[in-house]
């Protein structure tokens, strides 16, 4: 018996369009996940949506259809701390793909070991609060000193009006940190405002890696055209535009697929690549985002 999807939610893209900017060879998806298929993997009782399935078959041709080397595989949380559908994607993708897992504070030395044999190279705490029930600090401080050891970094997802009181806490964490989607900016305020100054401060002064991704996430004017058939979110532009010119050796890029949650606009995903160099302007920002700086992160002395 499989769970309905839950109402108003949008597939991912069924028939995405071939990017117009060529993705430099080594290109690395940093941030997508997969759902089920539940019938094999079934989705975590205390899930608080039931998406689509996205299997692993169906990320990876997305991938080959985009030109996508590597991805990193993040644990949705519509899975909870069942790691197993991410952890089946990663090995099948060979040395193509790494994890980021969910774990609780009771996790095992054993347990850690064996993510990390598969691929795992983190974990993540989410903050939001439309998506989970918040985890008291001392579990997550229990489970950052469990796999500082292990050389993971701890994935951030938390929204910007939460950082003031989040910020202490995670500059205490013993790890580095990656932090999804620019911390959710709101974009209908000023970019060099107090908000986002705060964020950027963050970043500089902590050892914080930004991922910015999922425009189509954030936007309010929602995929402007731009030439045509772009997704322009020229609203979210100028925020990921600053992250890439202040921290280019710290950026990283991904994809979102399969979007979950999106009810208004579900991104043709070829489109979302054609977005790249409207934030990352010159060749050596985009190979850094898009190769340099998460093949170091992920797969540390390979050549991409
Ligand atoms: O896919 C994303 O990164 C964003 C979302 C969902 C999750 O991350 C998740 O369920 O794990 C969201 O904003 O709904």
């Amino acid at each position: 018996m499989t769970a309905p999807k839950t109402p108003g939610w949008l597939d991912w893209y069924a028939n995405p369009s071939k990017p117009s900017f060529a993705l430099p060879p080594g290109t690395v998806d940093a941030h997508c996940h997969v759902f089920g298929p539940q019938a094999e993997f079934p989705f975590a009782p205390e899930r608080k949506y039931t998406p689509c399935d996205a299997s692993k078959d169906q990320l990876f041709a997305l991938r080959d259809h985009l030109g996508i080397s590597r991805t990193v595989i993040v644990q949705a949380t519509c899975h909870g701390a069942d790691n197993s559908a991410m952890l089946d994607a990663v090995r099948a993708a060979g040395n193509r793909a790494r994890g980021i897992a969910t774990v609780r504070p009771d996790v095992s030395e054993a347990e850690l070991r064996r993510l990390d044999a598969a691929g795992v190279r983190g974990v993540r705490f989410n903050f939001v609060k439309r998506l989970v029930e918040a985890s008291p600090k001392e579990d997550l401080t229990t489970i950052a000193a469990k796999v500082a050891p292990l050389g993971w970094h701890i994935v951030l997802y938390f929204e910007a009006a939460d950082l003031p009181e989040l910020e202490g806490f995670f500059s205490s964490l013993p790890t580095p940190l990656v932090i999804d989607h620019m911390g959710r900016p709101d974009v209908t305020k000023p970019v060099g405002g107090p908000e986002f100054s705060g964020f950027l401060r963050f970043v500089g002064s902590n050892d914080v890696w930004v991922k910015v991704s999922c425009p189509e996430r954030l936007t309010v004017t929602g995929p402007a055209a731009l030439d045509g058939q772009r997704h322009a979110y020229t609203d979210v532009v100028p925020f990921a535009r600053r992250v890439v010119a202040e921290f280019g050796d710290r950026v990283l890029w991904g994809t979102d697929w399969p979007h979950p949650n999106l009810k208004n606009h579900m991104p043709d995903d070829g489109l979302l690549v054609d977005y790249v160099p409207t934030i990352a302007t010159t060749a050596e920002e985009r190979h850094k985002l898009l190769v340099g700086n998460p093949m170091r992160l992920y797969w540390p002395g390979e050549t991409a």
